[in-house]
C-alpha cells in the first residue's frame, strides 16, 4: 500500500470515527463495526459495517449518512459499504481478535440482511434438494468441499465446471474460499472487476464458458483475511443473492476448506442441492472426509460422492506409477460410508500448469480431460437420481 493510500484509508477511519451508531451511540470505530477496510487504487473505498439485526429504515439511513461522509473525503472516488448482521454483537468478540482486516476490501453494496433471518432457520429434516435449490434460476448448487487444505478443490471445482460446459450445460463458480480464492487466477481473470447492473446486483465475469463469481474479485487476497466467522458467512450470503447468475443448470461452490463453524453456517445457509468431497488418498486426509461427510449429513446435504486427486503420478520417463500419498484410502472411505466414489486424478504438471495461466487443463483434448468428463457425468447424472445418489462408478485407468 502506498502512503497516499495509508493516509486516505486514516482520513475514512476519522470519519467513521465520528459516526455514531444510533442504537448504541457509540462510534462506529470505537464498538468496532468496521471490517475489512481497504483502499484500492483510484480512491475507491470498501469496508464492512456490522450492524445488529436485519434490514431497517435505521440502517438503510445508517449506510446513506456513512456513503455521504466517506464520499466527501478528498481523494475518495467511490464508496461500497457492505451492512452485514449475525447474532453475535460486535462487543463480544474477544478483545485478542482484530476488529478490522487490514487491506482487505470488499466491493458489494448494501446487505439485505438474510443473513440474520437465515441463520434462525434450522437445516429442515424433511427437506428436499429441490426445496433447497432457491436461488432464482440456478437449477442445482453442487458444493465443493475438502475438510483438508490444498488438496486440489479449487482445481477440481474449475476443471469439472469447464467439463460441464462441454457436456452442452450452463455452468457457474461461485469461489467462497476466503483464505486462498484461486478461481480468478485459474480462469484467468484476476485483474478484471466484476461490474454491477442497474439492480445493484453483480455480474459475474465470464471465462472459458464459465460465469464466475469469487470473492478475489472483491478482495485484496494478497492481504490476510481476518474476518470473523459470522462477517465471512454474512459476506458469502449476500454473494450468493446478489450476483446476477441468469439460468445455470449447475452452480459450483468452491468452498473454504475445513469443516468449522464457517463451513457449518455455509451448508446450513446456502441452497445446496449436494455437495462433492475432494481428498488425497492418504490416511490423515480421510479422517477429515468422515468429519466433512458427518458435517454435510448434519445439515441433510446429500454427498453426491467423493473425488480422490492426486491418486499416483505417472513418471514420464521410467514410466513407473508412484502413489505418492498412498493407494485407494478415498475409495476405501467411500466404500465404508456408503457414499459413491466418483473417480480419481492423477498427479499431473498439466492441471497445475494450466491453473497457473488461467486455462483449466480440461480444455485441452486428452487424458486428463477425459478423467474429469467422465466425473462430470456421474454428477450430472447423479441430480437426477434419488437422494441424489451417483449412478454405479465408472471406472477407468
Ligand atoms: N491432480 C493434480 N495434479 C497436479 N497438480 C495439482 C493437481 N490438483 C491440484 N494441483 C495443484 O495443487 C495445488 C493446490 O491445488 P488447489 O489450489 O486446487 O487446492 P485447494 O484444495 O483448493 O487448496 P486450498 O485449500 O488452498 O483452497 C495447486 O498448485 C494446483 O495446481
Amino acid at each position: 500500500m502506498t502512503n497516499t493510500n495509508s493516509d486516505l484509508k486514516q482520513a475514512v477511519l476519522d470519519v467513521l470515527d465520528v459516526i455514531i451508531h444510533p442504537d448504541t451511540a457509540k462510534s462506529l470505530v470505537k464498538s468496532q463495526r468496521v471490517q475489512g477496510l481497504s483502499i484500492q487504487n483510484g480512491g475507491q473505498v470498501g469496508f464492512i459495517i456490522e450492524i445488529d439485526g436485519g434490514p431497517s429504515p435505521q440502517a438503510d439511513s445508517l449506510q446513506k449518512t456513512i456513503e455521504e461522509a466517506v464520499s466527501q473525503i478528498n481523494g475518495v472516488s467511490k464508496v461500497t459499504v457492505v451492512m452485514t448482521s449475525h447474532s453475535e454483537t460486535p462487543q463480544s468478540r474477544p478483545s485478542s481478535q482484530p476488529a478490522m482486516a487490514p487491506g482487505a476490501t470488499h466491493r458489494m453494496q448494501k446487505g439485505d440482511g438474510t443473513a440474520t433471518k437465515d441463520a434462525k432457520r434450522p437445516a429442515k429434516a424433511s427437506s428436499t434438494p429441490a426445496e433447497r435449490t432457491s436461488l432464482p434460476g440456478v437449477n442445482a448448487m453442487i458444493a465443493i468441499a475438502s475438510a483438508k487444505g490444498g488438496v486440489g478443490k479449487s482445481s477440481v471445482t474449475a476443471n469439472l465446471a469447464v467439463a460441464c460446459a462441454q457436456l452442452g450445460l450452463k455452468v457457474g463458480i461461485l469461489d467462497t474460499d476466503v483464505y486462498g480464492p484461486s478461481i480468478p487466477t485459474m480462469f484467468g481473470s484476476s485483474e478484471i472487476e466484476p461490474q454491477q447492473n442497474k439492480e445493484g446486483k453483480l455480474i459475474p465475469i465470464e471465462a472459458h464458458g464459465i460465469k464466475t463469481m469469487s470473492i478475489g474479485y472483491l478482495a485484496d487476497t494478497d492481504a490476510p483475511m481476518i474476518w470473523r466467522g459470522p462477517v465471512v458467512v454474512s459476506a458469502i450470503n449476500q454473494m450468493m443473492k446478489d450476483v446476477e447468475w441468469g439460468n445455470l443448470d449447475i452452480l459450483f461452490v468452491d468452498t473454504p476448506p475445513g469443516t468449522g463453524d464457517i463451513q457449518l453456517s455455509l451448508a446450513q445457509r446456502a441452497p445446496l442441492t449436494g455437495a462433492v468431497i475432494v481428498s488425497t488418498p492418504q490416511e490423515i486426509a480421510l479422517a477429515d472426509v468422515r468429519r466433512g461427510v458427518a458435517m454435510f449429513h448434519k445439515t441433510h446435504t446429500p454427498v453426491l460422492g467423493i473425488i480422490e486427486n492426486m491418486a499416483w503420478f505417472d513418471d514420464p520417463v521410467s514410466n513407473n506409477r508412484t502413489y505418492i500419498f498412498g493407494e485407494g484410502g478415498a475409495k476405501k472411505t467411500a466404500e465404508a460410508l456408503d457414499i459413491p466414489f466418483l473417480g480419481e486424478l492423477p498427479i499431473v504438471p498439466k492441471i497445475r500448469k494450466d491453473a497457473d495461466n488461467g486455462t483449466p487443463a480440461v480444455l485441452t483434448n486428452g487424458p486428463v480431460q477425459d478423467s474429469f468428463r467422465l466425473i462430470a457425468e456421474q454428477i450430472i447424472a447423479s441430480l437426477d437420481a434419488p437422494q441424489g445418489k451417483a449412478p454405479p462408478r465408472i471406472i477407468f485407468e
